[in-house]
């Protein structure tokens, strides 16, 4: 468990996070429009920047103002873009890292990467260079590379971006496993990223926090407030001009909008919330 209190972040005299307290736990999702401070609150929490208010506390353990040094815990962070050793095989560079990390003893390495190896999936590419596997395996590289410290946190940043959706299914079930024995710290401005995934959800924009629980309490947020409307195509753009609509679907017998509206509209029917209808909500100040 990560507990963040008060935390505050500037560059220069731009507020960066202003204030921010959150509880990471279980498979926590981090989301937010872009520039919302998500990466920089990671940062903080992998010691690579320095807070200027507040403090972090991880498994019991305090840091305060200024940059903390990690004592006890170990913290896994896979940044967004991670590429190391590009024309090296999979298998001699993770036993590079290894013996980086001070596991000098060959045969020991040898019993650590396998096992990685085999916890993200990557059996049968040992000898592929980093350059020639695909996006998805590249970051399955990273979380192995992680793992060999046993991180008892994991920082991911964005960790779907780019994948395609196979990919994305495969990341989700090894992002899910790697949870049940740590905590898992997830940050995506993608909603579906982490609908399925996440036991906890922490909603930021421009540097605060709007929003912290389950995903049943953020898609409680807009309960009530979303509709359905079947429409011709010809009313299309007049209604996209008086009414918050936020998916268009095309059916057989016209057009299929789904509608945000705190006020009770007349010729829709009103439909239970998504996760995404929550979190628009609190990032819209819907029915606020
Ligand atoms: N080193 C820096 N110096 C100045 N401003 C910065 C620096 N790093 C980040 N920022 C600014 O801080 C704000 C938050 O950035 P951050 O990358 O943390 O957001 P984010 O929520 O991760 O966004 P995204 O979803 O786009 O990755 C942005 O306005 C960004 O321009």
């Amino acid at each position: 468990m990560i507990k963040i209190n008060g935390v505050s972040k500037r560059f220069k005299k731009h507020h960066i996070l202003s204030d921010v307290s959150l509880q990471l736990e279980g498979i926590y999702g981090l989301i937010g429009p872009n520039g919302a401070g998500k990466t920089t609150l990671m940062k903080i929490l992998s010691s690579l920047i320095s807070l200027n208010a507040g403090q972090v506390e991880m498994n019991g353990e305090n840091y305060r103002k200024g940059k903390y040094v990690k004592q006890n815990t170990l913290i896994g962070y896979l940044p967004q873009d991670f590429m190391v050793y590009p024309n090296i095989g999979l298998e001699e560079a993770l036993d590079h890292i290894a013996m980086l990390q001070g596991m000098m003893n060959k045969q020991e390495r040898q019993v650590k990467v396998r096992q990685v190896i085999k916890q993200v999936n990557l059996q049968g590419h040992e000898n592929k260079k980093m350059i020639e596997l695909s996006g998805g395996m590249r970051k399955r590289v990273g979380i192995a590379q992680l793992l060999m410290g046993d991180p008892s946190i994991l920082l991911f940043d964005e960790p779907t971006a780019g994948l395609d959706i196979e990919e994305r299914i495969r990341f989700r079930n090894l992002l899910r496993n790697l949870g049940m024995e740590r905590t898992v710290v997830i940050s995506s401005h993608i909603v579906e990223d982490i609908e399925f995934l996440c036991t906890k959800i922490g909603v930021l924009k421009e540097g605060r926090v709007l929003f912290e629980g389950s995903p049943a309490e953020l898609k409680a947020h807009a309960k009530g407030q979303v509709w359905e409307y079947q429409v011709a195509p010809s009313d299309l753009d007049a209604i996209m001009n008086q009414k918050e609509v936020v998916q268009i679907t095309e059916e057989s017998n016209g057009m299929n909008l789904r509608v945000y509206s705190t006020k009770s509209e007349s010729g829709a029917t009103s439909v239970e919330p998504r996760l995404v209808d929550g979190y628009l909500a609190v990032v819209k100040g819907i029915g606020r």
